[in-house]
């Protein structure tokens, strides 16, 4: 890491601007990480502590993050995989590991509610945590390698590094129906969003940050689709929509879904959607995701709609113009998300298999 952002009075967050590339990714493992707490008081991490694994695993840490580093050099999607699963854990009665049971005994799966349908990256977590089984049985709960793993990756992809407390342990229960119903819509609009957020205790600002994880990642054409050719009940496109980028994402999806084109950016099996940096910059985290709505050329409804209201378009436009600033913002509301509800001793329980309840 490069360390230090003295600007934003932070000095331990990653100021890396681009993805890194595999051949110096070593001189990411060997740099020493600093992190002093007292840096983040405003972080609300009150049940868990600084390197919980310290004396039952030490390691613990080290094999996560160099499992996803050899993860990261092999797939392209280990990053935005890693972070959409911890957002759809966190969101949905905190980060307990929850996303990631299967249904069994006639429990129904959290994967299986709609908004889940698409999340990928549960086989990333099944190599980590078998890792981990290895060297300390039992010990590393799979709740803390999800948020710790995501965290590396983000980093990996240029993001920012942030530090984050462990101690987290894995819920006995998955919860299919608050998934289906809380989660939040691509179709939403600004309002229903905001709501969503400031449920679990984000204001527009760090709504504004959060949605900055769609930087990285692809997004299916299903999502979109109706903001090409039938929006709102109308037989027409969006007209918000910047009219090149509408033909753009045209070129990419057709109308039914059907016998779609084939894209650059997709496997023949995988419908095809619009990859997140779809200029193809490889500038990873940062400010495209901001410019890109400033420019109407934000592909969800949701990502759109934050130029809809004062304050979400100031902060877009804040984030636009200064990427230190969104890089600060996101490390913080990262530290948030990852700390959303989580269940401490002697609650929950530390699972065997991430898919599994012991
Ligand atoms: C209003 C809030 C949000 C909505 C409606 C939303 C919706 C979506 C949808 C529909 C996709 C496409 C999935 C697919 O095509 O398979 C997506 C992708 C993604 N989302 Fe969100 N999202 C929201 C907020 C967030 C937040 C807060 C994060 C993380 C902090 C996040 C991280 C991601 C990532 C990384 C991807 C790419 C996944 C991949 O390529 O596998 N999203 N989101």
């Amino acid at each position: 890491y490069q360390i230090g952002e003295p600007k934003n009075g932070l000095t331990s967050s990653s100021v890396t601007s681009t993805p890194m590339s595999h051949s110096s990714l070593h001189a990411f493992w060997y740099h020493p990480r600093v992190f002093n707490p007292k840096e983040f008081p405003f972080i609300d991490q009150p049940f868990l502590e600084y390197d919980f694994y310290r004396n039952s695993c030490p390691q613990a840490e080290y094999i996560i993050r160099s499992t996803v580093h050899q993860l990261y050099k092999t797939r392209s999607d280990v990053a935005p995989a890693l972070l959409r699963l911890v957002f759809h854990d966190c969101f949905v009665q905190g980060c307990d590991a929850s996303i990631l049971l299967d249904a069994s005994n006639g429990v129904e799966s959290e994967k299986d509610a709609p908004p889940n349908e698409t999340l990928k990256g549960f086989d990333l977590i099944d190599v980590i945590k078998s890792k981990l089984e290895e060297e300390c049985p039992a010990t590393v709960s799979c709740a803390d390698i999800l948020v710790l793993a995501a965290r590396d990756g983000v980093a990996l992809a240029g993001g920012p590094f942030y530090p984050l407390r462990t101690g987290r342990r894995d819920s006995i229960l998955s919860f299919r129906q608050i998934a289906a119903s809380e989660l939040p819509s691509p179709h939403d609009e600004l309002a229903q969003t905001l709501t969503t957020f400031a449920t679990r205790g984000f204001d527009e600002r760090e709504t504004v940050t959060l949605l900055g994880a769609h930087s990285i990642g692809m997004i299916h054409c299903k999502f979109f689709r109706n903001r090409l050719f039938s929006y709102k009940g109308t037989n027409g496109p969006d007209p918000t929509l910047e009219p090149e980028f509408l033909n753009l994402m045209r070129s990419r999806c057709n109308r039914t879904g059907s016998s779609e084109p084939p894209s650059s950016t997709t496997s023949s099996e995988e419908e095809p959607g619009m990859d997140m940096d779809y200029e193809g910059t490889g500038q990873g985290f940062g400010t495209i995701y901001y410019k890109s709505l400033v420019q109407r050329r934000g592909i969800l409804h949701a990502d759109q709609q934050l130029m809809t209201g004062d304050g979400t378009r100031w902060w877009v436009h804040a984030y636009a113009a200064d990427s230190a600033l969104f890089r600060r913002d996101f490390a913080m509301a990262m530290m948030k998300l990852s700390s959303l509800q989580v269940l401490t001793a002697p609650f929950g329980q530390v699972r065997l298999n991430c898919s599994k309840i012991v």
